[in-house]
């Protein structure tokens, strides 16, 4: 279990968060959504350490990083920020092998690199495996830098807008793999999306943030309505439910065109 309990976060003399309280369990998909600016990255950087909390603490299963160490404390995540900018020489696979750069020790045995072949294989990116990462799109790098998040294989993953850059069919490949995964090996998995409908097809739980504190936690069924979505971004939308009562939301224009 990961806890977030009376988080507060400031960065210079923003508040960021206010009072956060949640309980984030193993084995589930936890989607953050909320508008530009809110704190979801901020919030992430806070979990992994980069940012000291003004208040309040967090712990996975009764440790706090104070009680681990931090480099001890890092070693729990996988974390692929939002919008890396690489221009590397190195190869695809090299690229996704660097994910097991704390155990490498400087060198590499041929588990490694199987892990790492195997890993572009379920992604179906095999193909990539010997091109320069500079010379990817922008979606095929994002690809290759979740297949190096999930070669560290964390306790607590967290990606950050990681399907920014994809088409449709990467989109729904990496968002079935991280629930796959996170099931399989019982991660506590957090990711920011902006996709309203992939957050609410692919959520066990949703974490809904603006004006620097929770608005709402729960499943996606329970929580995602018009009238929220509507005083979160100021859209009117229409929501149709599925027979599992999963929200899809068609924002309305408001000029209407004929
Ligand atoms: N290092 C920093 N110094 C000053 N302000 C910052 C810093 N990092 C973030 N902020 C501010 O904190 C707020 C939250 O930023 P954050 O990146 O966490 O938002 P977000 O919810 O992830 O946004 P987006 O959806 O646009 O990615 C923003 O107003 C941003 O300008």
């Amino acid at each position: 279990m990961l806890e977030i309990a009376n988080l507060s976060l400031a960065v210079g003399q923003q508040t960021l968060m206010r009072e956060l309280n949640l309980q984030l369990a193993p084995g589930q998909v936890h989607v953050i959504i909320g508008p530009n600016g809110t704190g979801k990255t901020t919030l992430l950087r806070a979990l992994f350490g980069e940012l000291a909390p003004r208040q309040g603490h967090v712990c996975f299963a009764g440790q706090s990083p104070r009680q681990l160490g931090a480099a001890q404390w890092r070693r729990l995540f996988g974390y692929m920020p939002q919008n890396i900018q690489l221009e590397l020489e190195l190869s695809v696979l090299e690229v996704v092998v660097l994910g097991r750069l704390d155990s490498l020790a400087m060198r590499l045995a041929d588990e490694d690199i199987l892990a790492a072949a195997a890993a572009l294989q379920a992604l179906g990116i095999a193909h990539l495996a010997d091109r320069p990462l500079h010379a990817l799109s922008g979606g095929q790098r994002q690809m290759v830098l979740f297949a190096q998040v999930l070669l560290r294989d964390p306790r607590i993953m967290m990606l950050d807008e990681p399907v920014s850059a994809l088409d449709l069919q990467h989109q729904m490949q990496l968002m079935e793999h991280l629930c796959q995964q996170t099931r399989a090996k019982q991660w506590v998995t957090l990711v920011v999306l902006h996709d309203l409908n992939l957050a609410a097809q692919f959520a066990d739980r949703l974490i809904v943030l603006a004006d620097g504190a929770l608005q709402a936690y729960g499943p996606p069924a329970q929580v995602l309505d018009a009238a929220l979505v509507e005083r979160l971004y100021q859209v009117p939308v229409a929501v149709l439910r599925d027979g599992q009562g999963i929200p899809f939301l068609r924002p309305l224009r408001s000029v209407s065109h004929g």
